[in-house]
């Protein structure tokens, strides 16, 4: 049987949008259930997660042109005009006439044939003045709301942004932030070499660049199944972002040191910290969450590596690793206002509440996990948020109540030499090194 892929994606945003769903698994279950042709799966993300994305933008336009704003519109009217509008206004490869067709002929067959007048009323004359203007958008005189309903993200997340980076850099992130993410790759180099990696792809045509660091490939967005890539099961690789991979040479782990990862799972830093000690040493990888913990066992099987040994607990418990490591790492539970690209509706899901209790959180496990590090040892705070309550208003509370402390700069060995002579945190903004936002600092006792 040949399925509607409009209708896959009305079945999915109806669970996101109107149940609530998290968007991945919401996409995973409608795709799992059915076979479509590669194109139409990628067609289907993209509509997905395009619409999660561009909620407000395209509930501003329902404001504008239906008679009922998009709040009082029968549900599964306004999730037809959000799909019909989207095609309209972000897809250049479908014509206005299939986009506006499509979405009547998806209103017939959901039990809203009625109202198909309305959707080709709105639609064509959405993409009638489209053509005609520059933006049929109206927008706010605010400049805050103004960012918030063109780019699509709350205001709140935009005002922290202007109030931390400024006028001119809030609308440049939230754009950044609308983009698909790449699929960075960290090369294992006990098991393979970055030319065989690239050999590999070479040979089934699959794009990449170098990342300035060793061992980084950056593969293009939409290259399918990460796990039929040439190499995953070999453990020649692992998925890690840029910014994700500068946290271990951070740390800068030796081999045969004892090293603690206190918020392991699943893994992606403890593997890295493994493969950067020549799997010499001891990394005790602990998480609270046991079944993220087994992860981190499965990738280091498949990464081939066996210094690891992980460990359940909450970091505020685990009194046994007292004075006991010559690094501890704490990749911190965050907000991820760093990657809010790659998880496309966590904009509409984090709270200001939210950010304020995980700093709290965030203070706690500071504060435990420095009691792991022997004298004169080391200790790196990482959080993939740009949010300063998460990063540097912790780090500055640590400091204030524990003088022993101190920042210091990275090793002369950091893969981004512009970033050494800092004594300071490093901040990874997108918009400067078009990678995840991240937050890392490291503390000499
Ligand atoms: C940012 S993720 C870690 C990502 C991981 N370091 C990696 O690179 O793959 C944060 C982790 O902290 C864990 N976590 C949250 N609160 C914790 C606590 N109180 N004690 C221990 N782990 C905690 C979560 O289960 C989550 O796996």
């Amino acid at each position: 049987m040949k399925h509607n892929p409009r209708q896959v994606v009305f079945n999915a945003l109806y669970e996101i949008i109107l149940k609530d769903a998290y968007a991945e698994v919401a996409r995973d279950r409608a795709l799992g259930k059915i076979s479509l042709t590669p194109q139409d799966q990628k067609f289907v993300s993209e509509l997905i997660y395009g619409i999660v994305r561009r909620q407000r933008t395209l509930d501003a336009l329902i404001d504008q042109f239906a008679s009922k704003p998009a709040s009082q519109q029968p549900p599964k009217l306004r999730l037809i005009l959000l799909i019909g509008l989207y095609q309209l206004r972000y897809l250049t490869q479908v014509p206005d006439s299939a986009a506006v067709d499509t979405s009547v002929e998806l209103a017939k067959s959901n039990g809203l044939g009625k109202l198909s007048g309305v959707i080709n009323g709105l639609l064509r004359n959405y993409s009638r003045q489209q053509a005609t203007t520059a933006d049929p958008l109206k927008l706010p005189e605010d400049p805050i709301q103004r960012i918030g309903i063109l780019h699509s993200f709350p205001d709140w997340i935009v005002k922290l942004w202007w109030e931390e980076y400024g006028e001119e850099t809030a609308p440049l992130l939230a754009q950044w932030f609308n983009h698909p993410p790449n699929i960075d790759l960290r090369i294992n180099p006990l098991q393979t070499t970055q030319e065989t990696v690239e050999k590999a792809l070479n040979e089934v045509n699959i794009e990449y660049s170098r990342l300035p660091l060793p061992n980084g490939l950056r593969l293009p967005s939409g290259v399918g199944n990460i796990q039929q890539l040439p190499g995953f099961t070999q453990g020649w690789w692992t998925v890690q972002d840029y910014s994700a991979q500068l946290v271990s040479y951070l740390l800068n782990p030796q081999a045969g040191e004892t090293i603690i990862d206190a918020c392991a799972a699943p893994g992606g830093k403890s593997t890295h910290i493994a493969e950067l000690m020549g799997d010499q040493g001891i990394i005790y990888s602990s998480d609270r969450a046991s079944s993220r913990l087994k992860k981190v066992t499965q990738n280091a099987q498949r990464l081939k590596l066996n210094s690891i040994q992980t460990c359940v607990g909450d970091v505020r418990n685990l009194s046994q690793f007292k004075n006991s490591s010559d690094r501890v790492l704490v990749d911190a539970p965050c907000s991820g206002l760093g990657t809010l690209h790659r998880r496309t509706d966590l904009r509409w899901r984090q709270t200001p509440e939210n950010l304020l209790q995980l700093a709290q959180l965030q203070q706690e496990i500071l504060t435990e996990a420095a009691t792991w590090v022997k004298p004169n040892g080391i200790l790196v705070y990482a959080t993939c948020t740009i949010n300063p309550l998460e990063n540097e208003d912790v780090i500055q509370a640590f400091l204030a109540n524990h003088p022993q402390w101190q920042i210091i700069p990275p090793a002369g060995n950091f893969p981004v030499p512009s970033l050494t002579s800092l004594s300071n945190f490093l901040k990874i903004l997108p918009t400067e090194h078009n990678s995840d936002g991240f937050f890392m600092v490291k503390l000499k006792l």
